[in-house]
């Protein structure tokens, strides 16, 4: 029996695992330093992600990552834009509201794999310890504890207690008990970066296993170029902004809000800022071209 055929034919009906999108419209994002400076983290994100998909955020270090994967988790508020989750706007609702949402259709998996788990419980003792804040109607809708980790290919951590595990053991079971509630949005932050090449790849076929499985739709922040390769959609973000987007192995630049195109990173060093360049549509679609105006007095 396949995780898929388990969930879909509980007597209960489906288990509330279906994913589920997220929407950003024009999200800003500042944070007031300790010593009073503001520091603009993302600067008018618009981005679709649907229901089931697997997307990686890449960019450099300090682009903006983290913050926007906070944002969809509900750790943090937009400053200014709306942040939709499952069609609800989440920056505005109120904080009671945020706290179900986090315990119910999202799934953070936090760094470093011992944060998520009860060190001392065995992998199915902290499925049954993450679970336990639901209602006993929804836990029967979905796997046991055992048939879930059984089906992620962990069956034989089962009953190991985690500090017995290795380093990877303990990552995947981490994965497995922050699905185990059935979310349908799966946050995780750099989640194979403490891992050795077998864990890694090991890790990525557990996160597609998930999402594949029960539907979950998977976002994960990456500095991993063979991991992203993975993951069918990829979107860079830089300086706050999405700088591109990779779909099916290939490199598109996204048109902003604001009608502003974000040249892919190869294009920068040929098309620096304050280039003039001109678009030319032709019967195979748009060509750019970049334009020398000699300045005054030099005709
Ligand atoms: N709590 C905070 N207070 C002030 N500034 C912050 C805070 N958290 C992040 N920043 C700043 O916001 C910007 C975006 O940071 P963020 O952590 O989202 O980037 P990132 O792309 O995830 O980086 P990394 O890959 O290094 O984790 C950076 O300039 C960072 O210094």
């Amino acid at each position: 029996m396949t995780l898929d055929s388990l969930v879909s034919a509980s007597p209960a009906g489906p288990a509330r695992s279906a994913g589920i999108g997220v929407r950003c419209q024009n999200v800003v994002h500042i944070y007031t330093t300790v010593a009073g400076h503001d520091v603009v983290a993302l600067r008018g994100v618009n981005l679709d992600i649907a229901p089931g998909e697997q997307v990686a955020l890449l960019g450099p270090s300090g682009s903006g990552k983290s913050t926007l994967l906070g944002l969809f988790g509900g750790l943090q508020r937009a400053s200014a834009g709306k942040v939709l989750v499952d069609g609800i706007d989440i920056s505005r609702i109120p904080e009671a509201e945020l706290t179900r949402l986090r315990a119910g259709k999202v799934a953070s998996l936090l760094q470093g794999a011992r944060r998520n788990l009860l060190t001392y419980a065995t992998a199915a003792g902290n499925v049954d310890f993450a679970r336990r804040g639901m209602a006993s109607a929804d836990v029967r809708r979905l796997p046991t504890a055992r048939q879930l980790l059984e089906q992620l290919g962990l069956g034989e951590l089962t009953d190991t207690p985690v500090n017995s595990m290795s380093g990877g053991e303990q990552q995947r079971v981490a994965l497995a008990v922050t699905v185990s509630s059935g979310a349908g949005l799966l946050l995780a932050d750099e989640p194979t970066s403490q891992l050795g090449h077998a864990d890694r790849d090991a890790m990525v076929d557990l996160i597609q296993r998930v999402n594949a499985g029960l539907g979950t739709t998977v976002v994960i922040v990456t500095h991993d170029p063979d991991i992203a390769a993975r993951i069918p959609r990829r979107i860079t973000i830089r300086n706050g902004r999405i700088g591109s987007e990779g779909v099916h192995g290939r490199d598109y630049a996204v048109i902003d809000q604001d009608g502003a195109v974000h040249l892919p990173e190869d294009w920068a060093d040929d098309y620096p800022p304050g280039s003039l360049v001109e678009f030319e549509e032709t019967d195979d679609g748009f060509f750019v071209r970049r334009v020398d105006v000699a300045p005054p007095g030099e005709h």
